[in-house]
């Protein structure tokens, strides 16, 4: 027998989690059965992981000493220090100690696990990429170390310019210049110039994300097209976001502002295209670049209006889009000649029978090989590198069926990546970077599963939401969430979401995932569970598992080659008697609502057609009419009654059962219960 741990391949507990040994009695140990038993152990608590410690952004209090002083610098030195950072740059990307793969996708991908916790930004991976990974043209480097002239002095400290320049005699605050600006220096040796800067320093953005650390060299000082595989939740919006944005600024800057559509940014899903909309305005809000959002679902008048503005970044689902391309629209008629597309969850978009208007899209994009040569293209995706487990029944299907093409190939993540970038159009010298982890899920993610009967599963939803409050409000209320918006702006809310908001979605704090059901596939447990644990931040993500489901469970551990089960997410035995009667009331409770409801519309309808008989009757008919109402009447006025007595006593129970706090009564562990379920064995045996 073989005590279940959440241990991780190193064989140390997850960061997050606590697991407590549990005594065992030694009787029982002396047991036959359980001869192999090495410990029990218990998972006393997980733990929300607020920040990777390394990490850093910028503090508050800096931030305001840095805005205070930005407000006050002048200078037009700016453009030549940038050149020295990308001339500083240049050799610390030669750094190596990350043991992320990346690789030009001519020559052999070597895709594998990535580094160990990339949120974590250690001295080895600080400086950018390994070794294999030359991110600088050569012509950039050469240019950088030709222009001595601008090179900056040691010491010399860095300054953020704002676009509208303060003149010399404002007040110059008493903030160390250097201890104001240091925490910008990555991004500056990135290439990110002042505008985006700014932007990325009003986020508090202090330090590129692993995924953005290992593209944006390539991306705005390379030129090079990329294709990005990260984790959720990873920054992958602004690797392709801030390369789009500087390479306009750049093209603005030397050919003149020609209000021409300069880049399109493709989503699978509307929300995905509005949010990576918000992220690029956000991104490029000092800048006067103007970026719009294409999607169905809108007005197609309204958005040929916003098209009208010759936006230079159109953000977009392919559906509105190819209709809107084919009806002949102005702005989108030069699609042929951007200079940015981004492909934004691409293994999604490019799956069959989803997209077919995507390949019009591109179809159109691609028409003319001049400028499709000189497009920088960028795909990405947490599973773009992702391939399935071949499903056990075709495993052992006859190499004739085999032959005869019956089966699925299993599509190696080399053949499936070329695939993808073959359709998108994308360069062969792309920059390949594919640092998502063994496990498929982010780090900071904990997850669990619970095994249940369906018909249970609600009650364990309403037990997993006590359990855990920060998730749990007026669910009633909460049930029908009419809108994103309505979600994001209620600290507490409950998100009921099919699929469709499976991928990309960033809202910011989700705690908690629960998959009702279990995912299909290994993708869209990925993705499913990446809407928790973003951006530095930690999640729990659990999985209801019915017993029916265990195969499905099992696949998609095979397709995350993993080998140990999800650890087990313990249910107090008590606590849940009283979860499913306080369920049980609610469900009386709601039922006598609805019985009230409808005998009080029988009255209503009784005295209305009475009022209208009344009129239209003789005094004869009169009585006999009045006779029949006071029987009718008197029957549902009865039920109804009895109805609201039933009502009032429900929720009086239930409002009683709602005021007990259970698990205040508990200790935070549940060894107590494990305990007690081994005093059951050893009664049992
Ligand atoms: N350098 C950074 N520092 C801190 N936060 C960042 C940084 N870059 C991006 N973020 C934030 O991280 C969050 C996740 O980013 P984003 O939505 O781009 O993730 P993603 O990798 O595209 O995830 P998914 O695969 O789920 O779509 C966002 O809230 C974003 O604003």
């Amino acid at each position: 027998m073989k005590a279940k741990r959440g241990k991780n391949p190193e064989g140390n507990d997850p960061p997050n989690e606590s697991w407590e040994p549990v005594n065992i009695e030694e009787a029982l140990l002396m047991n036959k059965e359980f001869e192999n038993l090495i410990s029990f152990e218990v998972l006393s608590d997980y733990k929300i992981v607020k920040k990777a410690p390394e990490a850093k952004d910028v503090d508050d209090d800096k931030s305001k000493k840095a805005k205070s002083k930005r407000k006050s610098e002048v200078g037009t030195e700016v453009s030549g220090k940038q050149r020295k950072l990308v001339e500083e740059s240049a050799p610390l990307e030669k750094g190596s100690g990350n043991r992320v793969s990346v690789e030009s996708a001519s020559g052999d991908l070597a895709w594998g696990v990535g580094s160990s916790n990339p949120w974590v930004v250690t001295e080895d991976n600080k400086t950018g990429v390994n070794e294999e990974d030359s991110v600088v043209e050569p012509e950039v480097v050469k240019n950088t170390q030709n222009s001595k002239a601008e090179k900056q002095k040691p010491g010399k400290k860095r300054k953020l310019e704002k676009a509208n320049n303060k003149t010399p005699e404002e007040p110059v605050s008493d903030v160390d210049e250097n201890e104001a600006y240091q925490d910008m220096e990555d991004w500056i040796k990135m290439g990110v110039t002042d505008p985006v800067l700014q932007a990325l320093y009003d986020k508090k953005f202090g330090l590129p994300t692993p995924i953005q650390r290992l593209t944006l060299p390539s991306a705005i000082l390379g030129r090079k097209d990329i294709v990005g595989a990260a984790e959720t939740g990873s920054g992958k919006t602004l690797a392709f976001g801030i390369p789009i944005i500087e390479g306009i600024l750049k093209e603005i800057k030397e050919n003149g502002d020609n209000r021409r559509l300069k880049a399109l940014i493709l989503t699978p899903t509307r929300e995905l295209a509005v949010q990576v909309k918000d992220h690029i305005k956000d991104a490029a809000k000092h800048t006067k670049i103007q970026a719009v959002v294409i999607v169905g679902g809108l007005a197609t008048q309204k958005q040929e209006r916003l098209l009208a503005g010759y936006p230079e970044i159109v953000i977009g689902t392919p559906g509105r889009l190819w209709e809107l391309i084919q009806e002949g629209n102005e702005h989108l008629s030069t699609l042929s000649e951007i200079s940015y597309l981004a492909v934004d969850e691409t293994d999604r978009m490019v799956e069959k029978g989803h997209f077919q208007e995507l390949q019009g899209i591109l179809a159109a994009i691609n028409s003319d090989p001049e400028k499709t040569f000189q497009r920088q293209n960028f795909i990405f995706s947490a599973t773009l590198s992702f391939t399935h487990e071949m499903p056990h029944r075709f495993k052992k299907t006859s190499m004739k069926a085999k032959k005869m093409k019956q089966v699925p190939k299993k599509v190696n993540k080399k053949e499936k990546l070329r695939q993808i970038m073959e359709l998108v159009g994308v360069k062969e010298n792309a920059k390949v970077v594919d640092i998502t982890e063994k496990r498929g899920t982010c780090e900071t993610l904990v997850e669990m599963q619970l095994t249940c009967q369906l018909a249970y599963k609600d009650y364990y939803l309403y037990y997993f939401f006590i359990r855990h409050p920060a998730l749990h409000s007026d669910m009633h209320q909460k049930q029908r969430l009419r809108s994103l918006e309505n979600f994001t702006a209620n600290d507490n809310g409950i998100l009921i979401a099919t699929d469709v908001a499976a991928r990309g979605l960033d809202i910011v704090d989700i705690q908690h995932v629960i998959h009702y059901q279990v995912p299909k596939t290994a993708e869209s447990y990925i993705h499913r569970s990446g809407r928790t644990a973003r951006a530095f931040k930690g999640g729990l993500a659990i999985l209801f598992v019915e017993p029916k489901e265990h195969t499905l469970v099992s696949n998609i551990m095979r397709s995350l080659d993993r080998d140990e089960a999800f650890p087990a997410f313990h249910v107090d035995d008590e606590i849940f008697k009283e979860i499913k009667s306080r369920v049980d009331m609610a469900v009386k409770v709601e039922a006598f609502e609805h019985s009230v409801r409808k005998r009080s519309a029988d009255q209503n309808w009784l005295d209305k057609a009475k009022k209208e008989m009344d009129l239209a009757s003789t005094s004869e008919e009169e009585s006999d009419d009045d006779e029949d109402y006071q029987k009718g009447s008197k029957g549902v006025k009865k039920n109804l009654e009895k109805a609201k007595r039933e009502l009032e006593l429900c929720k009086q129970k239930l409002s009683k059962m709602l005021s007990v706090n259970l698990f205040l009564r508990k200790p935070k562990t549940d060894v107590r219960t494990t305990f007690k379920k081994l005093s059951k064995i050893k009664a049992i045996l």
